[in-house]
């Protein structure tokens, strides 16, 4: 494991006109994440998902728990910790007036980086950004200027990289071409401890996540496990005779409904379980007009926890 935490809590209490309030950010939290993963923690604005990372990243104490970070203690080796991970804000910390290069340099020599100026090159070159290391901040694109914050928490090569929201703001060809560097990060042994509010990005990226909501975690396991085991995907089907294809199909399915001459077959795997349909309905010579396959998504997941929809708490889907 690269992450081991129990029990993390964290609470904030600030003091405005209505007097003293306390926000219960994180309300225990264990995590296990695995060395060479990307790790999701997905949730709605507010969940406590910034707050998890920064505790893990030694930004903030926790109020209890504990957790071994890269093989080191947080509470009583923080600066063993710090040593060994990356951590890109959401913000991400691009400076106006300062060029890539410098800003990458500077971090390098920060890190103790033996030679920051070929480290920075090399960085500069692998994120795309060789053409542009020379200009301002100020004048990058958006989806540059996070290939930036990421060259920053990576060019002292640290096993472990924390990202906040990696592509919040970015457009679809951005975020795309991030998620490619990002499961290329995975290639080079780098674990990665992402948190996002997107459903499709924790879907596509993650090895395995945990849903978050109001300090807590919900649900943790693969993408696929977590849809699998709250509600199983659907194949709809037109048949020449849907009920004894409703009959041939009962073996394969969790629930087979028929309405209006439309066959639904419940199953935990659709994808694994289609050609097993086929073979059956082939075998007893009933003709196929058409079949579709509704696989369940991390949202069905949410509902199910939260009795709400991610896409209904303001979190874009
Ligand atoms: N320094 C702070 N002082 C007071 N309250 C805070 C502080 N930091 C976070 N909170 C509160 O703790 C809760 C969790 O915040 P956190 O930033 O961890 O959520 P998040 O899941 O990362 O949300 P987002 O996706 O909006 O960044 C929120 O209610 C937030 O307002």
């Amino acid at each position: 494991m690269i992450i081991e935490a129990h029990g993390l809590r964290k609470a904030f209490t600030t003091r405005g006109r209505k007097g003293a309030q306390t926000v219960e950010a994180v309300r225990g939290v264990d995590l296990e994440v695995r060395k060479g993963e990307i790790f999701g923690v997905l949730g709605p604005n507010g969940a406590g998902k910034t707050t998890t990372i920064r505790m893990l990243a030694t930004l903030i104490v926790p109020d209890s728990g504990t957790a071994v970070v890269a093989g080191h203690d947080l509470l009583k080796d923080p600066g063993g910790v710090r040593r060994n991970l990356g951590y890109v804000s959401q913000a991400g910390g691009v400076e106006d007036n300062t060029t890539p290069r410098a800003q990458v340099t500077m971090a390098a020599r920060i890190h103790g980086v033996a030679e920051p100026a070929r480290a920075t090159a090399e960085m500069l070159e692998r994120f795309e950004l060789t053409e542009m290391a020379d200009r301002p901040g100020r004048t990058l694109s958006g989806g540059q200027k996070r290939r930036v914050a990421i060259a920053l928490g990576l060019v002292h090569a640290p096993p472990l990289l924390f990202l906040d929201e990696p592509t919040t703001g970015l457009d679809p060809q951005n975020r795309a071409n991030l998620w490619d560097r990002i499961r290329r990060l995975r290639e080079t042994g780098t674990s990665v401890l992402l948190s996002t509010h997107y459903l499709d990005e924790a879907d596509a990226l993650c090895d395995r996540l945990a849903i978050v909501d109001h300090g807590r975690i919900v649900a943790q396991g693969t993408p696929g496990e977590l849809k699998r085991e709250v509600s199983g995907d659907v194949v709809t089907l037109r048949v020449d005779d849907p009920a004894r294809a409703a009959e041939t199909l009962k073996p394969y399915a969790r629930e087979t409904r028929l309405d209006d001459e439309v066959l639904r077959v419940y199953v935990d795997d659709g994808e694994r379980t289609l050609p097993a349909l086929l073979r059956g309905l082939q075998d007893e010579g009933i003709g196929l007009t058409s079949i579709a396959l509704d696989r369940s998504t991390l949202d069905d997941v949410f509902l199910a926890k939260t009795g709400r929809s991610l896409r209904d708490t303001g979190a874009a889907a």
